[in-house]
């Protein structure tokens, strides 16, 4: 396989939402299908237009706190759900790891294997060569037999990795799997990462574990009820995030609940049409500032040439005062002439 070109746009989001509908019962929602519900059904954004420009190599961290939209975002990259609007650029083939995310409780751990090989259209020669490997990055010993519903919630982990690795996508997302388990397997699975860096792989890591996402990732976004609040450099988002976390903690507990109910408030009354009225707003105070600054170079270049008239002038002068009179013109040339000789 050919590696990814570097600086290649890999992922990219423009104003991505997830709407949910917040139905209590089943016929609701098929009610609703048909316009027969009197009452409209509550809606709530989980996702409330999310941009970025995501590269090959990159490893991306998605930090914020629970309830902030990171598995929503995590489901929509990798196709799981659907997102409701936006434009969505996914170059490469995506495979998500999330703790259980995929696998069948009642089929063994090679069964599992062998349904996700068959899946993704792989023959039964190429499940046979992937076999062993798979099994033996796992490591789960003779559980590979058992079904996967006998599994703790480490080993659906590494038999979810196992398999996403060996499937050798161009964007790997991992949410919270390696959260659970072992302090060896974490470390093989962080070195997996690295070589998919290397590889011009682009990797997405939603983790809980400041520590894991400032080993593993060279940009964060962070996530913020639905906001996408910062995206840039781990180093800058991070020190933001802890500032943040640090006040939100000194909250008291009444506090702490009135913010929230706060922001899921606003959640449920998000307007997409608000949130556009806004972009068109902010992409047109651009375009002034744009053209401002345009005017701004344009009020330099005319000192320049208001100078270099002056400069034309003043030779113009001297020409004409030449003709008229030398001697004068002569006279003023050696005074300058003295004065520069005293300075100089
Ligand atoms: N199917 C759904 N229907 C309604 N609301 C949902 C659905 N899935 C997620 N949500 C809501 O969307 C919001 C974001 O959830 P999400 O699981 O993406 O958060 P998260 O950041 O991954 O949280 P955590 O850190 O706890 O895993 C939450 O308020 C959640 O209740």
């Amino acid at each position: 396989m050919q590696p990814a070109k570097r600086n290649e746009i890999k992922v990219q989001f423009d104003l991505v939402t997830k709407e949910f509908d917040l139905a209590k019962k089943k016929s609701d929602k098929v009610k609703a299908l048909f316009h027969l519900n009197r009452e409209e059904i509550p809606t709530f954004w989980a996702l409330k237009g999310i941009s970025f420009k995501v590269y090959s190599g990159e490893a991306i961290g998605l930090i914020g706190i629970n309830g902030s939209g990171k598995s929503t975002l995590s489901n929509v990259l990798s196709g799981i759900i659907p997102e409701t609007t936006g434009e969505m650029t996914v170059n490469g083939e995506t495979s998500i790891i999330a703790i259980g995310a995929g696998l069948k409780g009642n089929l063994t751990g090679i069964e599992n294997i062998r349904f996700k090989a068959l899946m993704n259209g792989l023959n039964e020669q190429e499940i046979e060569e992937n076999m062993n490997s798979i099994i033996e990055f796992a490591d789960l010993g003779d559980f590979i037999y058992q079904p996967v519903k006998n599994y703790s919630s480490g080993m659906k982990s590494r038999l979810g990795f196992a398999i996403a690795v060996h499937q050798d996508p161009d964007i790997l997302i991992i949410d919270e799997a390696l959260s659970v388990g072992d302090e060896t397997f974490y470390q093989k699975c962080v070195n997996k990462i690295f070589e998919f860096k290397k590889q011009g792989k682009t990797i997405f890591f939603v983790s809980h574990s400041l520590g894991q996402i400032e080993t593993l990732c060279d940009k964060v976004v962070w996530m913020h009820y639905g906001d996408m609040r910062l995206f840039g450099p781990t180093n800058e988002v991070l020190a933001e995030y802890r500032q943040f976390i640090q006040w939100f903690k000194q909250l008291s507990e009444e506090k702490k609940s009135e913010y929230q109910r706060q922001e899921k408030e606003k959640q449920k009354n998000f307007s997409l049409q608000k949130m556009l009225e806004q972009r068109v707003e902010i992409e047109q105070r651009d375009q002034i500032q744009e053209v401002m600054n345009k005017k701004k170079s344009s009020d330099k270049l005319d000192v320049i040439s208001k100078i270099i008239l002056f400069v034309l002038i003043v030779i113009y002068c001297f020409g004409l005062l030449n003709i008229l009179n030398p001697h004068f013109v002569h006279h003023i040339l050696r005074t300058v002439h003295h004065i520069l000789r005293m300075f100089l």
